[in-house]
């Protein structure tokens, strides 16, 4: 199955918020409405083709989306959109300012949800299309991966999940258990390391962390190591604490290589929706943080959140998680994130 298919098939909580959304708002309008006149597409500019069924609709011979019912945007509309939009976690600013490049040129026309979904995903992909980037790999050795996040938002799993794709890619890679408060976390890691076939560097329960990060630094450079991925703690309770704990891990990284950390990853869970975005504004505070990985958006119709987290931020989204099996997780795609999270296909 292709990354795509999966998305699409597991963002449905957050994309059947939108797209019924969407629907809902164009039909509950039109059936109060006459019957609509019977080419209003004809006027409309050649730029707007007419909404055209998608393959599958045309396969199965479904009625072409002259069929669907229309909505003249107006003002009413466009603030029914915009509280849509909010309600799916897409954050006040973006939620206004993709409604007003929709409705920019078009006022007054008469829509189809179709080709509502399809204005909201090219907006949404244009705001996400910078920020859609790999996790960017140098030629320098090892390159020390440092992953932050709070804890459960699922830091353990997606090291995992890229170790064993970059394994896969002929990478040697080691993994480092920084949280070593947390027996479950580090035990966790190993699972993972297991199935990955990468090796995991552990320390006893409550020993300093920055001792680990070092030793692993020695471990991964005498192993001629690509990747050194460095799980840290996510405790947020304490925030100076933490904050001495990961400058302490950086600071003593730097004296084996004073280029790394190479990238900080931030990994922020879905479900918390709006949460994400304090959680961007206080790891940034605590760590120089490089690129986001967005975890569970298959869980959770608040999956519009990482259009606000783009919008805000602009930080790199490397990677986003779907589930809990090592493939799925996958670089991020701007159009295809797009397409799915309104419930259009490919
Ligand atoms: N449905 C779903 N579950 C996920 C995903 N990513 C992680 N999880 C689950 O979320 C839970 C927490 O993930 P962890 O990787 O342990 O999170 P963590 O940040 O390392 O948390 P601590 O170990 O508590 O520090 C686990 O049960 C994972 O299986 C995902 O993309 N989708």
């Amino acid at each position: 199955m292709s990354f795509f298919s999966k998305l699409r098939d597991r963002l449905t909580r957050s994309s059947s918020k939108i797209g019924s959304g969407l629907e809902d708002i164009v039909s509950e309008a039109a059936a109060d409405e006459k019957p609509a006149s019977p080419a209003p597409a004809a006027s409309q500019p050649a730029t707007e083709p007419e909404a055209r069924p998608g393959v599958l609709g045309r396969l199965l011979g479904r009625a072409p989306a002259v069929a669907e019912p229309r909505r003249e945007l107006d003002d009413a509309m466009l603030e029914e959109l915009e509280e849509m939009l909010i309600q799916a976690d897409m954050g006040v600013e973006t939620a206004l300012r993709v409604t007003a490049n929709i409705a920019e040129g078009r006022m007054g026309r008469r829509v189809s949800a179709t080709e509502l979904k399809e204005l909201l995903a090219d907006e949404i992909a244009r705001i996400m299309t910078p920020v859609a980037k790999p996790l960017p790999l140098y030629p320098k050795r090892p390159q020390v991966v440092l992953v932050v996040g709070v804890n459960g938002s699922g830091k353990t799993t997606t090291i995992g999940k890229l170790a064993s794709q970059f394994k896969a890619a002929g990478k040697k890679v080691v993994i480092a258990a920084g949280d070593t408060f947390r027996a479950a976390a580090v035990e966790q890691l190993q699972v993972w390391g297991q199935r990955a076939g990468v090796p995991v560097m552990t320390a006893p329960e409550g020993s300093d962390p920055a001792s680990l990060a070092f030793d692993a630094m020695t471990k991964a450079e005498a192993e001629g190591a690509d990747l050194l991925m460095i799980d840290t703690a996510g405790r947020l309770q304490n925030r100076q604490d933490l904050m001495e704990e990961l400058a302490k891990i950086v600071r003593v990284i730097r004296k084996k290589d004073p280029s790394a950390p190479h990238n900080t990853l931030l990994v922020l869970d879905a479900t918390t929706g709006q949460n994400a975005l304090s959680q961007v504004e206080i790891f940034r505070k605590l760590a120089d943080v490089s690129g986001l990985v967005m975890t569970k958006l298959d869980g959770t119709a608040r999956g519009g959140v990482l259009v606000a987290l783009a919008d805000r931020f602009g930080l790199p989204i490397h990677a986003i998680g779907v589930g809990e099996q090592i493939d799925d997780l996958d670089a991020f795609d701007a159009r295809d994130f797009a397409r799915a999270l309104v419930g259009l296909g490919d």
